[in-house]
């Protein structure tokens, strides 16, 4: 990454209407594969292509500890985060057990986990143990929250050269429902009560002081809405920060991201802040059962493929997207056209 500030090419308009042309002429009712005719299209437009290179794809899985977790926000204990990014590599997770249904490689790259995973496969890219207490002080140093967008994107550069046509991004990080919520809430300018949710499952009061939490630390440590770096430092994450590097990576490469739930939203609403446009280089997935959910995907103008009430994170529903997408490849290889079966519509 030369700079916080770079210039993406542009999504082809070209490759888009062309993309569109394509799926009208296939043996169909015009538009009747909805969101999959709007998927290709949108990923046309990243790809500059008609001829949609899906085949090879690698969810990055972004770990770390959240020091906001010591205050009671969170159902999980705290050790669940390197459980699972070991877990997850033995292919025992939710994320592992769909990328095994979905072809879809998985790495697994700690950038703030209060565990020492060396030696496990998890790839080190470790700033510091967690990030400090968001009630007590700011999450981490202006610094830290810049070597994470580096760390994550020096990872996406790594697997855009390994040859990966689709990134997915995924996270390990108990409690970061919070800071994902406290990023919303600072961006889109709403109240914490409108975006602040139940995480993996917690009681009306643990919600209630959840939503204080991040009302606190937004008012103690007053995060500059128009500077997504402040935002991250002060009531983000490690993890999220290296979604955002991710992000600015694929879009730099051409290369579609696909997001998974809450967490990517938070991680897009910041890229966006960062680098506004990147948002057109995005794939929303699934839509996450955060109460935050659709006003972080109005904001950004994003609609989800799916919706399955799904809460688990991990890439877990950016990897059950894959199988959407090689349907509607396995639609732009093998179906006859209108043409070819001499069939014309009289509206
Ligand atoms: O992806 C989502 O929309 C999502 C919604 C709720 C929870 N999660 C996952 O659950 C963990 C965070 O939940 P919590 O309650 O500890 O903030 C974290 O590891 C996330 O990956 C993920
Ligand atoms: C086991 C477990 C796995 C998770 N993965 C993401 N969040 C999680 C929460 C729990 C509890």
């Amino acid at each position: 990454m030369q700079t916080m500030k770079p210039h993406l090419g542009g999504i082809s308009q070209e490759c888009r209407d062309a993309m569109q042309t394509k799926i009208n002429g296939l043996a169909k009712p015009v538009g009747g594969l909805g969101k999959l005719e709007a998927m290709a299209v949108r990923i046309a437009g990243i790809e500059q292509t008609t001829n949609l290179r899906t085949k090879h794809r690698c969810c990055l899985v972004f770990a770390a500890d959240h020091g906001v977790e010591r205050a009671g926000v969170s159902a999980t204990p705290r050790k669940v985060t390197w459980q699972q990014a070991i877990n997850t590599l033995a292919g025992h997770t939710t994320v592992a057990a769909l990328a095994k249904a979905n072809n879809c490689d998985v790495k697994v790259i700690d950038v703030g986990v209060d565990y020492d995973l060396s030696g496990t496969g998890v790839i080190d890219k470790k700033i510091v143990m967690g990030t400090k207490n968001m009630v007590n002080e700011p999450a981490m140093t202006r610094d830290e929250a810049v070597q994470s967008i580096r760390a994550g994107y020096n990872v996406a550069q790594q697997a855009i050269a390994a040859g990966n046509d689709l990134l997915l991004v995924g996270e390990l990080g108990m409690g970061n429902t919070t800071p994902a919520s406290a990023i919303i809430s600072v961006i889109l300018g709403v109240p914490a009560e409108e975006v602040v949710g139940r995480g993996s499952i917690i009681s009306d009061k643990r919600l209630a002081h959840k939503t204080a939490v991040v009302n606190q630390a937004i008012r103690d440590w007053q995060p500059d809405a128009t500077d997504a770096v402040d935002v991250l430092a002060k009531v983000g994450g490690f993890e999220i920060g290296a979604k955002v590097g991710a992000m600015i990576c694929a879009a730099e490469n051409k290369t579609p991201l696909i997001l998974d739930g809450f967490i990517s939203y938070s991680a897009a609403v910041l890229a966006e802040r960062l680098v506004p446009g990147i948002t057109d280089y995005l794939v929303a997935s699934h839509f996450s059962r955060e109460i935050g959910s659709q006003k972080a995907l109005n904001w950004l103008g994003l609609t989800p493929l799916l919706d399955l009430n799904m809460a688990v994170g991990e890439g877990s529903g950016a990897v059950i997207s894959l199988g959407l997408i090689d349907s509607m490849q396995s639609i732009l290889e093998n179906m006859n056209t209108l043409a070819e079966l001499d069939i014309r519509y009289v509206k």
